[in-house]
């Protein structure tokens, strides 16, 4: 009999064997009672587009409300409540008033339960499957490397005289006068990371005795993780402003993963009008991310409906141990 032809079907989800999340997840955060669930809905249909083979963890706040998490779970997320995280009293300008929340992120070290996590904003959609990044060695702190040059870094000397770690020949670091290079910096929207309770219960306590800086929790992991960072390809966490700050060093039709962090540019909010979302590769990328949102064939469908729907395929688990849907081979 002919081997089974490995055509994975488009829709069908990958499981791992007996469904378990062998210790590996994706998780994003939540928090409050407006639009971002959109973005954390588009999120987990994004990663169900690219095959993935893990779960997506939501961490929501208390003002998370039921509707919201219910919305999570009818797509096959795992909603889990944290309490939030708040650094100590400050005069600290935030560089966006609402990034004080974002201290609350820290919580997902404590879901031990995986030993591999990969951290994604809501605001953050997957195009291609990633999973292989769980398999990157243990013991780094894995992140894209963030861009200095949009004006929510005018309070930084970098900023000041136009340097950026993305292109550090365009204007060099004058060491004389400005003393040591800063250490390379990430975008805090994407990582791979080890949850654990020791690192856990440090990073809490290291945060209360650390005075709250613009970019609040994204400023805090880097100065924590700086000895294990590992730079990973901008293709795992394009951020935006990438496109018009250092477009040499972007090529779109290899980008996996995209941030819509730049001012208008959240998709479910996207009116067209702040500053560079008139350009053509911003509004193919909205449309891009609402073509998943918006389609239905991607929403969550439990094991046992998807079972039935699919009953004609046989089941065959590849060498990576992940089951495919195959297409039995005809008889004829
Ligand atoms: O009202 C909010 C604001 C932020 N977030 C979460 O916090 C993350 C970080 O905020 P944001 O992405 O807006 O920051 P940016 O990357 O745009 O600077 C978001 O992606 C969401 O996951 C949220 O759930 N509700
Ligand atoms: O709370 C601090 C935030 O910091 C980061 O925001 C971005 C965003 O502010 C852009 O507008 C900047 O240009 C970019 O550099 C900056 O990193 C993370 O994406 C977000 O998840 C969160 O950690
Ligand atoms: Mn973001």
């Amino acid at each position: 009999m002919a081997p089974p032809s490995f055509e994975t079907a488009t829709t069908k989800p990958t499981l791992t064997p007996l469904g378990k999340h062998m210790g590996r997840a994706y998780v994003t955060f939540l928090a409050g009672n407006g639009d971002y669930v959109k973005g954390v809905v588009g999120l987990a249909k994004g990663l169900r587009k690219a095959q993935s083979a893990y779960p997506l963890v939501v961490a929501v706040l208390p003002d998370v409300p039921e509707e919201h998490r219910r919305i999570l779970v009818s797509q096959g997320c795992i909603v889990r409540e944290i309490e939030p995280v708040y650094p100590p009293e400050n005069q600290t300008q935030f560089a966006m008033a609402y990034y004080i929340i974002n201290y609350s992120k820290l919580r997902i070290w404590e879901f031990v339960e995986y030993t591999k996590m990969i951290y994604l904003d809501g605001d953050i959609q997957v195009y291609d499957n990633i999973d292989h990044l769980f398999d990157l060695p243990n013991g780094y702190f894995y992140a894209v490397m963030d861009c200095f040059c949009e004006k929510t870094w005018s309070h930084t000397p970098q900023y000041k005289i136009g340097y950026c770690q993305q292109s550090p020949n365009r204007v060099c670091w004058a060491e004389k006068e400005l003393g040591p290079k800063p250490a390379l910096y990430f975008n805090a929207g994407m990582f791979v990371f080890e949850p654990s309770i020791s690192t856990y219960h440090d990073l809490l306590k290291t945060v209360r005795l650390t005075s709250p800086t613009p970019f609040a929790e994204q400023d805090f992991l880097n100065m924590y993780f700086k000895d294990i960072y590992k730079p990973i390809p901008l293709n795992y966490n394009l951020v935006l402003a990438m496109l018009w700050r250092h477009p040499e060093n972007v090529n779109l039709k290899e980008v996996k993963v995209v941030h819509y962090c730049a001012n208008g540019s959240k998709p479910w909010r996207y009116t067209g009008k702040e500053e560079n979302m008139d350009r053509k590769d911003i509004k193919m990328l909205v449309k891009k991310w609402f073509d998943i949102y918006d389609d239905e064939s991607l929403d969550y469908k439990s094991e046992v409906e998807n079972r039935e729907k699919f009953s004609s395929y046989k089941a065959a688990v590849t060498e990576a141990g992940v089951v495919r849907y195959v297409t039995a081979p005809s008889t004829a």
